[in-house]
């Protein structure tokens, strides 16, 4: 069977959110998938980000990560958003990520991808839900197969409860209140099932059997 192939774009400042997209890679990793863990280019200028400790060690300790383009969603079979709540929705800098893909979006590559958001903030009512809401509306535009997690694991339940997808409430000095790393790793499992089920399920003259080999052409008397 073909490895799904999972972009994991993130946005993150002081950490939270690449932690989660770095369980979301392990999660992949161990359910067989390809995965790349890609940010999106920061837009705060560097004497901001130098102001909070926090924020400018992250930076140096993610330098080597690779910054998202659109050859990776092209590559990708599947895509895992993290960003953090900015005012109760997403950060410029993740939607300045989407916004340059209108060029992808004109070619009809995005549709199909399947996708999932997880996001996090300093407060349980911080607007978690609009900002993993807010992404999905643009994906509603790439005609993406949205993937929530719902209530569908216990999971779910541990990490605060948000059936949009995984969100933590995330205190100044950048810990985790809520235990999220069961949720994530089930978001993306998830994820990556829908998207098998999307390359198996596909309406085409082939003839696929239940391991994705083709064994036929309709009409072919197969
Ligand atoms: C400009 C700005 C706006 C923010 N807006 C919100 C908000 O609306 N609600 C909230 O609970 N936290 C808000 N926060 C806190 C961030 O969401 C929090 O620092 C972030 O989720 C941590 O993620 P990270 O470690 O990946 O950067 C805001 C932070 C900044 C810098």
């Amino acid at each position: 069977m073909d490895k799904i192939k999972l972009a994991i774009v993130y946005y993150s400042m002081s950490g939270t959110n690449y932690q989660m997209a770095k369980w979301a890679a392990e999660s992949a990793e161990a359910n067989g998938a390809e995965v790349r863990i890609l940010k999106v280019t920061e837009l705060a200028p560097e004497s901001v980000i130098n102001e909070n400790p926090i924020w400018k060690a992250h930076v140096d300790d993610t330098k080597d990560v690779k910054i998202a383009d659109s050859e990776d969603l092209d590559w990708a079979d599947a895509i895992i958003f993290s960003a953090p709540t900015r005012f109760g929705n997403l950060p410029s800098q993740m939607k300045q990520f989407i916004d340059l893909q209108g060029g992808l979006w004109f070619e009809g590559k995005l549709m199909n991808k399947v996708v999932s958001a997880m996001s996090s903030a300093q407060n349980p009512h911080g607007g978690q839900e609009s900002t993993v809401r807010s992404l999905y509306t643009s994906m509603m535009h790439w005609g993406a197969i949205v993937v929530t997690p719902g209530y569908t694991d216990d999971s779910i339940f541990k990490a605060g409860g948000n059936p949009y997808g995984t969100t933590v409430t995330v205190d100044q000095d950048g810990n985790m209140i809520e235990d999220v790393k069961d949720a994530v790793f089930h978001q993306t499992k998830r994820t990556i099932e829908v998207a098998h089920w999307m390359k198996k399920g596909k309406i085409t003259d082939e003839v696929i059997n239940e391991d994705s080999e083709v064994i036929g052409v309709l009409g072919d008397g197969s």
